[in-house]
Parts: C-alpha cells; sequence; structure tokens
C-alpha cells in the first residue's frame, strides 16, 4: 500500500473504529454495524479496507490484547484501547509500513474527544511493537480462556487448540447450488473445488453478488457445515418440511430445491425479509411467517421439521471471530433454556413417523449433546436415527458413536463452521 493510500485510507480507518467499536459491544454487532447506513456511504475500496483491517483486528485480537497490556500500565479509555487495536493490526497482520501505519494511528487518536493527549502513548506503543513485534502464532491466546478450558475439557488439549488455531484463518466461501448438476459448469468461472454432498467451495474473493450463476439464483452462500442438516432430512417432493429459526434462509432454500412444500418460520421482520429475497432470487417457494417458534401453531403437523436454534455461535468462529469476545459464560445456559422450549416446540409440530432435525453452530456441549439428551429423556416418543459415516457431506471424523454428528471446525481440510446435528424420528 503506498503512502498516498494511506492518507486517503484516514475516512475509512475512522469507519473501522466504529466498527470495531460496535462489533466489540454486543452480540450481532459485527453484522449490523457492516450493514449500517455509514459503512454503505464509504468508497467502496475504503468500505473493503475498513473491513478487512476489523476482521484482521478481530481473529487476532487475543495475541493483539496481550501485546498491547504488556505495554499499557494503566489501560487508557476503551475508545484509545481500540485506536491501538487497529493499528497494532496494521503493523502485525496487515504489515502496513510502520511509519504509514503509525501516523495514521496517531492522527485517528487525535481525531477522538480527548483523543490529543494520548497521541504520546499510542505512538510510544506502536513504536514499541513495530521494535519489538510479538509473536502472534499462539493457540493459548486465539480464544478467551473461558471458552478455550471449556474446548479441552470437551474435546481434549490437540482438538480445542486445532480450533483455536482457526480463528487466524480467512474462510473460502462455499455455496450450495439449487440444482447439484450444475457443479461441473459452475466450477470453473467460480475457480470452485467440489465439497463432498455436492456443494462448491469458491477461489473467487470479492462481492459475491458478482459472481457468475448469482444473479440468475442458482446458488447461494452456505458454508459446508450449514449444508448438512437439511440434506439430513432427505425431504421427499410433495412433502410439508417446517424450517423452524430459518432466517436468512440457506436450509429453507435446500429443501425448497429438493420439491419440498416448506413452512420458513422466524421471529425477526428484519432477518426474514432475507428469506424472502432469497427466494426471490432463486425463483423457489415456501411460506414464510414471522412468529415466536416457540409458541407458533396453524394446527399442521409435518413430515420434516428442521430446528436450526439461536445459540452461542462458537461454530463459526472463522467468520465472526467477535462472538468469542462478545460472548460470556452466563450466555451458555442462558441459550440452552431457549433451545430447550424451542425443541418441545419442534416436536410437538412433527407428524408422528416424521423426522426431526436438530443443529446449533455451537461448540459448546450444552447446547447440542446435553439438549438432545435431555429432549430424549422427556419425550419418549422420540428416537435418534443415527447418521452413516459420510451422509450427507458431513466429515467422517464428526460421526458420533451414538449416531448424532460433532463436526469440528478443522475436521474439513480448509476449515469449516463447527456443528452439532442430532436426526430423530418420532414413533408415535
Ligand atoms: C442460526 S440462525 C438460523 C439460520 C438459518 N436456519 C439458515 O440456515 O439460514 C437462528 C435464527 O433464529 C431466529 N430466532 C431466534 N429466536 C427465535 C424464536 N424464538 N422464534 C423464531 N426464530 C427465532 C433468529 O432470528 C435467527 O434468524
Amino acid at each position: 500500500m503506498s503512502e498516498t493510500d494511506d492518507i486517503r485510507g484516514l475516512p475509512a480507518r475512522a469507519a473501522a473504529l466504529d466498527l470495531l467499536t460496535t462489533a466489540l459491544s454486543r452480540r450481532a454487532g459485527l453484522d449490523e454495524g457492516l450493514s449500517h447506513p455509514a459503512m454503505a456511504a464509504l468508497e467502496p475500496r475504503d468500505r473493503a479496507f475498513a473491513r478487512a483491517l476489523v476482521m484482521a483486528t478481530l481473529r487476532w485480537l487475543g495475541p493483539i490484547d496481550t501485546a498491547l497490556q504488556s505495554r499499557l500500565k494503566k489501560p487508557p479509555p476503551e475508545r484509545i484501547v481500540n485506536v491501538l487495536r487497529l493499528g497494532a493490526a496494521q503493523l502485525l497482520v496487515l504489515k502496513t509500513p510502520a511509519h504509514a501505519a503509525v501516523g495514521a494511528t496517531v492522527d485517528l487518536c487525535a481525531a477522538q474527544k480527548g483523543g490529543e493527549s494520548f497521541k504520546g502513548l499510542v505512538n510510544a506503543v506502536l513504536r514499541g511493537l513495530t521494535r519489538e513485534p510479538p509473536d502472534l502464532a499462539d493457540p493459548s491466546l486465539m480464544a478467551p480462556t473461558w471458552l478455550a478450558a471449556r474446548w479441552r475439557s470437551a474435546y481434549g488439549a490437540a482438538d480445542a487448540d486445532a480450533i483455536a488455531a482457526l480463528v487466524g484463518e480467512e474462510p473460502a466461501t462455499d455455496i450450495t447450488l439449487q440444482d447439484p448438476a450444475d457443479a461441473a459448469e459452475l466450477a470453473v468461472p467460480l475457480e470452485a473445488a467440489p465439497l463432498p454432498g455436492g456443494g462448491l467451495r469458491v477461489g473467487l474473493k470479492g462481492e459475491v453478488s458478482t459472481w457468475p450463476g448469482f444473479a440468475d439464483g442458482r446458488w447461494w452462500v452456505q458454508d459446508a457445515s450449514a449444508a448438512v442438516p437439511a440434506r439430513l432430512l432427505e425431504v421427499q417432493k410433495g412433502q410439508a418440511a417446517l424450517d423452524l429459526c430459518a432466517a436468512p434462509g440457506g436450509k429453507t432454500l435446500q429443501m425448497a430445491a429438493a420439491g419440498a412444500k416448506v413452512t420458513a418460520v422466524d421471529r425477526s421482520a428484519g432477518r426474514i425479509k432475507r428469506v424472502s429475497e432469497n427466494l426471490k432470487r432463486t425463483g423457489l417457494g415456501a411460506e414464510v411467517v414471522v412468529a415466536d417458534a416457540a409458541d407458533w401453531s396453524d394446527g399442521r403437523t409435518f413430515d420434516a421439521v428442521l430446528l436450526d436454534a439461536p445459540c452461542s455461535a462458537t461454530g463459526t468462529l472463522r467468520r465472526h471471530p467477535d462472538v468469542l469476545w462478545v460472548a460470556s459464560p452466563a450466555d451458555v445456559p442462558k441459550l440452552a433454556a431457549v433451545q430447550s422450549r424451542l425443541l418441545d416446540s419442534a416436536a410437538r409440530r412433527t407428524k408422528p413417523g416424521g423426522r426431526l432435525v436438530y443443529c446449533v453452530c455451537s461448540l459448546e456441549p450444552e447446547e447440542g449433546e446435553g439438549q438432545v439428551a435431555a429432549f430424549l429423556a422427556r419425550n419418549k416418543a422420540f428416537r435418534l436415527e443415527p447418521m452413516t459415516p459420510g451422509e450427507g457431506g458431513a466429515p467422517e471424523a464428526s460421526l458420533r458413536a451414538d449416531g448424532t454428528l460433532r463436526i469440528l471446525p478443522h475436521h474439513r481440510p480448509g476449515g469449516t463452521d463447527g456443528f452439532y446435528v442430532a436426526r430423530m424420528r418420532r414413533d408415535g
């Protein structure tokens, strides 16, 4: 990057500071910040830079904070800490030339309310990082201590380290095809490799909506792991399928493409608009309902019910490193209580003889294994229907002894979202 780019990048750095602040302030803050009108108002190059800088900062936040803490006797106000985090990410991750990164970060500091008095500190800390750059590649720093300890106790030290190491990796974009027969033809312009189960891992970078086949609705973005649960329902043409917690609709689209009559329920009116947009773009049909899935009913029961429940989302750590730093230990039992209510509701909507698939993109056993064990103990009409190795495109390493799936992010070469998936059948 030239010096001219760096000077022109000042508005982008200010936008990056706002985005980082929002991302670290609340759950879903990153997505909220990315779709904020202030981001849309930036020039495309500034927007891309702000996004890349914030993602680099969030991906490496653990090692960056450790390096900053050792250089700060007394922490400055949070806004200035965020200025320092962005400066450190430019130096250590994006490898921006030191004079440009330090100069622009000091200017960003000065532009903050009360920031003039911290210019010297920012300058000294960043120059210190330039002289003695810390080693970023320490898996023990990639996730908060409490989460890393949970993963060690659930999966062992080697798997916990492998999970943590993936926080630093930029994920590829995976897509699901409306017609799997299109894979060979689309793979060429998308520079894509086939995924087990029929999807593609795309090699192109940049704006997804400009990629071949997007505008025609021939595919949608869906992580390889996220595509597994709907396949496991094996919906048949004309069957009635219910997608509870459906937005933005990846699994609704899969079931609609398989020919099912899908009802998609989500309680967020804003997010369900995205289901409708995706249906329109792909030309697929589904009934879309805004309602709380815990008590929604139109009197019907369904052949196939999918519950992709709200969860801590720790399995999405490659795309959403922010979730690791925003989550707290108290979230897990709170979310588990919500999931349990939603599972009971999903059970009531499942026809005798019908299938229920429960999944979460969480690595926390209370939201996965524990949730399903408790559900089966209180719902005697349901039994597990075990998956076979590789079924639905799931990595073989993810198959548990009871036939449910615990997909860890390193189970697929190049990484994947972490998921727990269970398939159940209602006997009576
Ligand atoms: C993990 S996301 C679903 C992703 C979606 N299944 C897909 O594949 O595109 C969870 C969704 O649950 C929705 N949600 C959370 N609580 C809900 C509730 N009580 N009733 C219905 N939807 C809910 C959220 O709005 C969010 O869209």
